[in-house]
């Protein structure tokens, strides 16, 4: 079932102006023009603080309705920000950026 608070709102990609000013404010992320996403990748001591990490991801992912794409190996987790439902890149995906780099 559909949950209530899903977003409904229209999601529009960020325009070249846009993004660069907010992409001013997330040095540590990189824009992948193919994808037209932001990606960064994490270093952790071990695989137990990479998945807590995860964990952690996951639960903001899930209050934003907006989910990365990533992959882990061991100690490591590389995480792309993209917006489906707007074909690229998206200012749901600068607000989950920043959480993630509040973490
Ligand atoms: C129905 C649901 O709200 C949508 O499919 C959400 C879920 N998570 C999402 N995550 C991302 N990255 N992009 C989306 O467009 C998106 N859409």
């Amino acid at each position: 079932m559909r949950r209530a608070s899903r977003r409904t709102a229209m999601v529009t990609k960020l325009s070249d102006a846009e993004r660069a000013e907010l992409l001013a404010d997330l040095p540590a992320w990189t824009l992948d023009a193919v994808r037209d996403a932001i990606t960064r990748s994490f270093r952790f001591k071990d695989f137990s603080q990479a998945f807590g990490f995860m964990s952690r991801v996951a639960l903001l992912a899930e209050k934003a309705d907006h989910h990365p794409e990533w992959s882990n190996v061991w100690n490591r987790v590389d995480i792309l920000l993209t917006t489906h439902d707007a074909g690229g890149l998206s200012m749901r995906d600068i607000e989950l950026a920043k959480a993630i780099d509040a973490l």
